[in-house]
């Protein structure tokens, strides 16, 4: 769906923000670009809706070199969040939701209909919000203004940079969590810049860590968690990464064994569930051993051990890698 070739940015100044780039980006995937401040993830992203043009390399947006698009065309099939959101003051909720649909032509009704949907879909009652001006809203619910208007022309494709930066820690994963829900349902292909490993590892389908103006790894948060591909990302992941890991890891049938005959386990946690969640529960009961269930059904699939937790990451770490 986006496909980075051979991509280098050199600014005027001869500061060189990435090097020799090449990726790819699947439909309907979220690959979050993680790394130190200056690495060069705001350059990567920018040069996917042209607000930067690259020295050298291609950059294809299913299979069309975007070198080749007119820039405003091409803009239009790209939704963009920034973390200053830039919604317009003077404009309510509603309107602003609706601006890009009108912009290109959407009749008023429709693309006000179609904003009321969108702001539902965030969280945002409209009947409540949707007349309000952006300075009445709190930074959270900007942001979700923010997203809902990025949606709004239904692009394929959603550039995000820091969406969720510039509010509290409590409310940040609040918003991660809404988000990913959402992303659920409209699967769109979404690139998303964050200095914050844990953002990376909670939202990436995949992760690109990035070094100085380079991908040092390319991979599921699980793997880079279980195998840092060089010095640099074991450094950046940091000590705790066996804790991360547990969080991105889920329970699978492969790790659990057969219900003893004993009386059912007092704890459960459903299959898919994360490890972080299932030795919570562990934790939670002297027994040493808890139920999994089935999701849907509610049925008992089997027990967990502490064993089976380290069977869990060992499997992770040998499929992921
Ligand atoms: N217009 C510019 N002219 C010269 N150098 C620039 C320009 N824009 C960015 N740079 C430099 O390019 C490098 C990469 O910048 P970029 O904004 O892509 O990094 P980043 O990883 O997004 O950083 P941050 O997390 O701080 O936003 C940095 O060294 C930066 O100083």
């Amino acid at each position: 769906m986006i496909r980075f070739e051979r991509v280098t940015k050199r600014y005027p100044d001869g500061t060189t923000a990435v090097e020799e780039l090449s990726f790819e980006v699947a439909e309907g995937e979220l690959v979050t670009l993680v790394g130190p401040s200056g690495c060069g993830k705001t350059t990567t992203m920018k040069m996917v809706n042209r607000l930067i043009e690259p020295t050298s390399g291609r950059i294809l947006l299913n299979g069309e070199d975007i070198a080749a698009a007119d820039p405003v065309e091409l803009r239009r099939r790209i939704g963009y969040v920034i973390q200053q959101v830039g919604l317009f003051p003077h404009k309510t909720v509603l309107e602003n939701t609706a601006t890009v649909p009108q912009l290109i032509g959407t009749p008023k009704a429709r693309a006000r209909a179609r904003a009321a949907e969108l702001l539902e879909l965030v969280g945002l009652d409209p009947a409540v919000y949707g007349g309000r001006y952006p300075q009445q809203l709190s930074g959270g619910q900007r942001q979700r203004v923010g997203v809902a208007r990025a949606l709004a022309a239904d692009p394929p494709v959603l550039l995000m940079d820091e969406p969720f930066g510039a509010v509290d820690p409590v409310v940040r994963e609040r918003l991660q969590n809404e988000f990913l829900t959402l992303q659920k349902t409209v699967r769109k292909t979404i690139l998303l810049v964050t200095h914050d490993l844990e953002e990376a590892v909670r939202l990436g389908d995949r992760i690109a860590v990035y070094g100085h103006g380079t991908i040092e790894q390319f991979a599921r948060p699980a793997a880079v968690l279980a195998a840092p591909a060089t010095e640099y990302v074991a450094s950046f992941v940091g000590a705790d990464r066996g804790l991360k890991r547990l969080a991105v890891t889920p329970v699978g049938t492969a790790d659990l064994t057969a219900p003893d005959g004993g009386p059912d386990p007092a704890v459960t946690v459903p299959l898919g569930a994360s490890l972080r969640e299932a030795l919570a529960a562990l934790l939670q009961d002297d027994s040493g051993r808890i139920g999994v269930t089935h999701p849907d059904s509610g049925a008992l699939a089997g027990v967990l051990t502490p064993g089976g937790v380290h069977r869990a990451l060992r499997r992770a770490g040998l499929h992921d890698s």
